[in-house]
């Protein structure tokens, strides 16, 4: 069982949230036939358990958790975490949950407290678009609902609201707001963050081909959708930078750059679940409406980049 406190133990092995760097894997959730894959699921998470990644994300973006009821929710999370253990794979393990609402969003956190997760990930609001000093008290709000650590999510691209970092500066305050997971999509305002953030408070990159640029201006690490494809190689280019070996670094993400972009072409996970599917890791490339196959052209082009073909992978 993950400890309810993930966020006292790190404070007693580490004042400085190390848990909360590296390689992040947002997983995809395997459908088929409509219903939750449980099966690719184990077959997926004992996959990646032998991959170099840091910490596992579920119910993301990638892993379509605006897609799933409470009971398929908490199958995902009991299933991941059997496999892991079953692997013998000890990474922190994060929900992400995602609303309109602060007091919805609470009443989440109170029905998962129970759940065998480490933390969550929460973006902000959407839709409702709330004021800065809105968005400071629906995630202090949050926080005073859990004594488990949160990584906010800011995806103003996809929510509607930018989190401007004076207001993140200050939730970074919260003993149990721990980091962000970046996709502000502006490097000017993550690298802005990364000179001011505290010691203690993660930054991991969200933008898939910003990874390398990221990670360079000091970034933790990233949480990057791209990585259930050459997880291997994402986790060298940070090991290679933190060893020194810039030249290194750059060489491996110009070769894997257009990666991001060929599993992006289309709305994601459409294309990862694609790759996967071909890769006999999932047994359905299933997604649910709103989200509808990838096309026939992009296919192609996947099933090209596997051959070894072009495109970076
Ligand atoms: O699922 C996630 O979490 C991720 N979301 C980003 C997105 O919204 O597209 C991309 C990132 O790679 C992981």
């Amino acid at each position: 069982m993950r400890s309810v406190s993930g966020l006292l133990e790190m404070d007693l092995m580490n004042p400085t949230h190390s848990a909360l760097t590296g390689l992040w894997l947002p997983l995809v959730t395997p459908f088929r036939d409509g219903a939750l894959d449980e099966r690719s699921l184990y077959r997926l998470v004992t996959h990646f358990a032998a991959q170099p990644i840091d910490g596992l994300i579920l119910g993301a973006t990638t892993g379509e958790g605006t897609s799933l009821d409470d009971e398929e929710a908490e199958r995902l999370v009991s299933i991941t975490s059997a496999a892991l253990e079953a692997a013998g794979k000890s990474i922190p393990l994060y929900l992400g949950l995602s609303g309109a609402d602060t007091r919805k969003t609470v009443k989440a956190l109170e029905r998962t407290a129970s759940w065998d997760v480490t933390g969550y990930l929460i973006t902000c609001p959407y839709y409702t678009r709330p004021s800065q000093r809105g968005l400071f008290g629906h995630f202090s709000a949050l926080a005073d609902s859990t004594q488990r650590p949160i990584l906010i999510y800011n995806i103003p691209y996809r929510t509607g609201v930018n989190l401007a970092n004076e207001t993140m500066l200050q939730l970074a305050e919260r003993a149990n707001i721990v980091g962000v997971k970046d996709c502000s999509a502006d490097p000017e305002q993550s690298f802005d963050l990364l000179r001011r953030r505290p010691a203690d408070f993660a930054v991991l990159t969200g933008e898939d081909y910003l990874f390398y640029g990221a990670l360079t201006l000091g970034a933790d690490g990233g949480i990057t959708a791209s990585a259930h494809v050459c997880t291997a190689q994402f986790a060298a280019i940070r090991n290679k930078l933190i060893a020194g070996n810039q030249a290194g670094a750059l060489a491996d993400w110009t070769r894997l750059a257009d990666l991001p972009r060929l599993l992006f072409a289309e709305p994601s996970p459409g294309p990862i679940k694609y790759w996967l599917w071909r890769a006999g890791l999932i047994d359905s490339p299933e997604m649910r409406l709103p989200m509808v196959p990838i096309t026939a052209e992009l296919a192609s082009r996947i099933d090209q980049a596997m051959a070894g073909g072009s495109e970076g992978a």
